[in-house]
């Protein structure tokens, strides 16, 4: 058992009300999920504060408080401090001792891309023997047995508790998606990370960080942050970075690592070359440090090259020889969700994808165009309660690269779906005609639309919601996923029309 005092000591400016003797049996900042002998840290969120749920927390048996406001009302013992959510990431570090110094991290960032780039990485250093961990947006695991994602960051308490539990179960390497909101809330302080990844940086959650600067900021503190916590004594820092982002030289600027850049730029020490885009692969030349060779990946697009370039980076930086870097990028499937085929007999291709950014719009159409033979078919919308700012872009990059949108919803949340769709529209009607796209509110109808429009040799793409399961209201929340309404519709479409679809 540890005491309050010993795992506070990590705080530089803290007052404590009563007995650093006192001993802590775990960490908590919801009210529900206090168990006796807890320490509860009062956040602030988004609709509350957890200051108003300090009662309750006591009533569940927390023994002490953290809070930033010395004259709370209670009988538990309170610690004052400065900054809550430094002071959660920094004692959670100390109550689990540190796993990350234990542990060979590589932390992923980007605003598109992280999910992919992590599944790539995981990919190649299991292959390579190592037992490895897996966090981020679509599933964690821990050497293979899986869990589902709390986040695609886990809150520093959550995030230090796995961790520790990856290296008492054995795991050497934790590949990891962090956020911005991650780095912003400090929910990764108190992580080494021996590498640090930049897939990409263009607009999004401008909600949150308010303007394109300080989204930037977040981001760079993966790099900047990179051996200020130094756990792991002299092992060496690395970052890679892609040298083709506008933004990269100010990541190299913030680490204080090696640098790995990857692209299709002179300048990058690992390059693709020859690039040649399919409907279900992609294939180019790798040229490296230590040799090239010819690459085909079993997912499309040049967004897909730019992935596998990061992960093979990381790979070389760990030792890894380029017959088996090849073998495995050969042999990744594809991520749930990402540019999934749906494929029920039909004579025109379904594509359920994640792009919810303009880039990754963008990126992902830029794709279909380069193998469609036909028409380019879009169903897409923007989810509520997020970056408004993103709705034009994406309607015009929807526009731009598609022969027909169908403008639907993706989880409208707490905001009229009618009214999102009206912030997407003007992007939209800068690139299309009227008569070029049809609105649809009803995501199901919206796609057994497009189902119903798609002819010979067309490509549907449906995206924003990918590897999601549930589509999510104001008042509730259904069960819902595009790969399986699509490929009903599908079925149903066939059975209509016999044999005249296929
Ligand atoms: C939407 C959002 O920002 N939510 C964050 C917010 O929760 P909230 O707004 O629901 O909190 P709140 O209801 O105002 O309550 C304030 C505090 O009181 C506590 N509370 C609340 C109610 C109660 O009964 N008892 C109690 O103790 C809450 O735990 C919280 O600490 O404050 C919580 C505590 O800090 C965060 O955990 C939570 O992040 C959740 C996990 C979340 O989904 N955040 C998103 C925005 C996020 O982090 N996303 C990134 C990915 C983004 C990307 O795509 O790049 C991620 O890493 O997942
Ligand atoms: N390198 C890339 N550049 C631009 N777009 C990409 C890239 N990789 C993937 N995409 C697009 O972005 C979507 C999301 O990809 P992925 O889930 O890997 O990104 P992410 O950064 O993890 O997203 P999130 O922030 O939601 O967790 C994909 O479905 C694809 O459309
Ligand atoms: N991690 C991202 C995912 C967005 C996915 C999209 N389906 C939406 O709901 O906006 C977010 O929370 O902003
Ligand atoms: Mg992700």
């Amino acid at each position: 058992m540890k005491t309050l005092g010993s795992i506070t000591d990590v705080l530089l400016h803290k007052k404590i009300s009563g007995s650093p003797d006192l001993e802590i049996s775990g960490i908590a900042y919801h009210s529900g999920k206090v168990r006796p002998g807890d320490l509860f840290f009062c956040l602030p969120g988004t609709r509350s504060h957890g200051r108003r749920y300090v009662e309750e927390a006591v009533a569940a048996g927390a023994v002490a408080v953290v809070s930033d406001m010395a004259e709370l009302e209670t009988s538990a013992t309170v610690v004052t401090v400065p900054d809550v959510r430094m002071a959660l990431a920094l004692v959670s570090a100390c109550f689990y001792d540190y796993p990350s110094r234990e542990l060979a991290m590589i932390g992923v960032t980007g605003t598109n891309g992280k999910t992919t780039t992590t599944y790539l990485i995981d990919a190649l250093l299991q292959n390579s023997g190592a037992a490895t961990g897996l966090l981020g947006t679509v599933r964690y695991h821990i050497r293979g047995e899986e869990f589902p994602s709390l986040a695609t960051t886990p809150e520093a308490s959550e995030l230090q508790a796995i961790l520790r539990r990856m290296k008492d179960e054995g795991v050497t390497y934790t590949t990891m998606e962090v956020s911005s909101h991650a780095l912003a809330w400090h929910r990764t302080i108190g992580c080494d990370f021996d590498t640090v990844v930049l897939t990409n940086i263009t607009e999004d959650h401008l909600d949150f960080h308010q303007t394109f600067d300080h989204y930037l900021a977040s981001k760079s503190k993966l790099f900047s942050w990179q051996g200020s916590f130094p756990l792991k004594g002299g092992r060496p820092r690395r970052a890679v970075i892609n040298g083709d982002d506008k933004h990269w030289q100010h990541f190299a600027d913030q680490t204080p690592g090696e640098v790995m850049l990857y692209g299709l730029s002179n300048h990058c020490h690992v390059r693709a070359n020859d690039v040649k885009v399919e409907r279900d692969a992609v294939n180019f030349r790798l040229e490296t440090p230590v040799g090239g060779t010819e690459i085909t990946l079993k997912m499309t697009g040049l967004f897909s090259v730019y992935n596998s370039l990061a992960a093979i980076s990381v790979g070389l930086l760990e030792g890894i020889d380029l017959a088996r870097i090849k073998a495995v990028m050969e042999s990744v499937a594809g991520v749930p969700g990402r540019f999934e085929l749906v494929d029920a007999g039909q004579n025109f291709t379904v594509i359920v994808d994640y792009a919810h950014t303009p880039d990754g719009l963008e990126n992902v159409l830029q794709a279909a165009r380069e193998f469609a033979p036909a028409r380019v078919l879009t169903v897409f919308g923007c989810g509520g309660d997020r970056d408004r700012t993103k709705r034009p872009l994406m309607g015009e990059a929807a526009g731009k690269y598609s022969d027909y949108c169908i403008v639907t919803s993706d989880n409208p949340r707490s905001e009229d779906p009618e009214k999102i769709i009206d912030e997407i529209l003007p992007g939209l009607e800068n690139q299309i005609d009227k008569s070029a796209y049809e609105i649809e509110p009803d995501r199901k109808a919206a796609i057994r639309r497009a189902m119903e429009l798609a002819q010979k040799d067309d490509v549907v793409i449906i995206t924003g919601k990918g590897h999601e399961t549930t589509q999510v209201f104001r008042d509730h929340t259904i069960t819902f996923d595009d790969r399986q309404i699509a490929g009903e519709l599908i079925r149903r479409r066939l059975k209509q029309d016999g044999d005249d679809i296929t």
